[in-house]
Parts: C-alpha cells; sequence; structure tokens
C-alpha cells in the first residue's frame, strides 16, 4: 500500500517563508487538489514533493516506495513549462520522454490518441496550439508507469473537451490505485479527492528578514 506522507513542512522563497507546520496524508488510489491565492506556494509545494528543491523544513516519504525519502522515480511532474523540443516531431517528443522515464506504458500513437493528438504525430512542435502543446504534454504521464502524478494547472490552455478527456485519464489513474496532487485554480474532478487549501498554512510573520530593495 503506497502512501505519501508529509510532515511539518515548511517552504522558503527569498526572504519570505510561504507556509510552514504543512502535514497532510494520500492514499493510494485518491487525489488531492491544492488551491489557494496567486503566490501562495502551490507551485512551490510541488516542487518540493517532486524533488527539484528542498523544503527550509520537514519531511516527505512515500510509503510503500522502493526508496521511500527518495523517491523522485516514482513522480511525474507536470510544471508550468511543456518541456517540448519545438524542432522535433510530436512522437519523437513523446518516445524521447517514454524512453528516458523507463516503466514503459502506452505506447506514443496509443498516447497521442488518448489525449486527442491522433493524426499530428509528425508535426514539429514548433507549430502546434498552445493546447495541442499541452495535451502533448499530459500525454508524457501515459507513457511511462510512475503512481504519483504531480500536476501544476494541468488544464492551462485546454479546451472544454480536453479538459474532460484529461479530467477522465486522471481518474482512471487514481481507479487503478495511482495518487495525483494538483494545483488548481480551476474546479477539477479527478474522482476520490481530498482538498488542500494552502493559504491556511500561511505563517503569522511571513517575512525572515528584509528583502533587499533594488536601487
Ligand atoms: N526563486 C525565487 N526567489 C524568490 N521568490 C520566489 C522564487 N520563486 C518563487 N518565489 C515567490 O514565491 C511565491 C510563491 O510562488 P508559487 O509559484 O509557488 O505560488 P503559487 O501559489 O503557485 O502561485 P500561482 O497561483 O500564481 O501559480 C511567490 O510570491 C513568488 O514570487
Amino acid at each position: 500500500m503506497k502512501r505519501l506522507v508529509v510532515e511539518r513542512l515548511a517552504c522558503r522563497r527569498g526572504a519570505r517563508l510561504l507556509f510552514e507546520g504543512l502535514g497532510f496524508s494520500l492514499a493510494e488510489g485518491r487525489a488531492l487538489i491544492v488551491t489557494g491565492p496567486n503566490g501562495t506556494g502551490k507551485s512551490s509545494l510541488l516542487r518540493i514533493l517532486a524533488g527539484l528543491s528542498r523544503p527550509a523544513a520537514g519531511a516527505l516519504r512515500l510509503e510503500g516506495a522502493a526508496e521511500p525519502e527518495d523517491f523522485a522515480e516514482e513522480v511525474h511532474y507536470l510544471g508550468h513549462l511543456d518541456a517540448h523540443k519545438a524542432s522535433l516531431s510530436a512522437a519523437e517528443n513523446l518516445a524521447f520522454w517514454r524512453d528516458l522515464l523507463g516503466r514503459p506504458a502506452l505506447g506514443v500513437a496509443e498516447a497521442m490518441g488518448e489525449v486527442g493528438l491522433g493524426g499530428l504525430e509528425r508535426l514539429p512542435v514548433a507549430v502546434l496550439s498552445a493546447g495541442q502543446k499541452r495535451r502533448l504534454a499530459l500525454a508524457r504521464l501515459l507513457v511511462a508507469e510512475r503512481p504519483l502524478w504531480l500536476l501544476d494547472e494541468p488544464t492551462t490552455a485546454l479546451d472544454v473537451s480536453a479538459q474532460a478527456r484529461f479530467a477522465a485519464l486522471a481518474r482512471a489513474h487514481v481507479e487503478r490505485g495511482g495518487m495525483i496532487v494538483a494545483a488548481t485554480h480551476a474546479p477539477l474532478d479527478f474522482g476520490p479527492s481530498d482538498a488542500l487549501d494552502l493559504g491556511a498554512w500561511r505563517p503569522a510573520s511571513p517575512t525572515v528578514e528584509p528583502a533587499p530593495v533594488p536601487a
């Protein structure tokens, strides 16, 4: 049984403590929807969970993983940037990620079909629309098996039908025993879910030291 456990987590950016004392646990087969006003630290929390930045304090582990304290191999992280090579085709980009990530799941053509990009495999990413680029980024989640999906505003630029299609893929992941932590300003239906309002974890006095004022 996998379970993400976060204890007494604090995040500092520059001179400000964004949140502190944050604790939650997320069992397999559930999603956690993280909300909060702009600048509360949703993206920063996801980056900490993905192992891309260090917390100022606290601990996190993925119980049931081979290496509970260092579980970067167990996560898919989808940030604001789509991380595509513009000159390569859509299929080449996805094939790159499939090879790099390991633990292959869907094939490239199949994954592109799932996100509604069938027929666009050979187009260079440079000519894809913003929504098509986002769909291609989401297809990455499908080509490699990773139990924990960390999604930062995953539905940005998606039209209504693509949002619904993606929500169905996310629910299927959760139904299979996967986990999702998603930061969003939009309502997302990822199946059995918990809610985390990060604004509630703001410290009483967020400024750690005076910020330098530019001359
Ligand atoms: N490298 C950095 N140095 C200093 N401050 C930073 C750095 N990165 C982010 N911040 C600040 O940290 C705060 C939190 O940013 P973050 O992107 O995590 O918020 P968010 O809740 O995801 O916001 P949004 O809803 O706008 O996406 C912001 O005030 C931001 O300016």
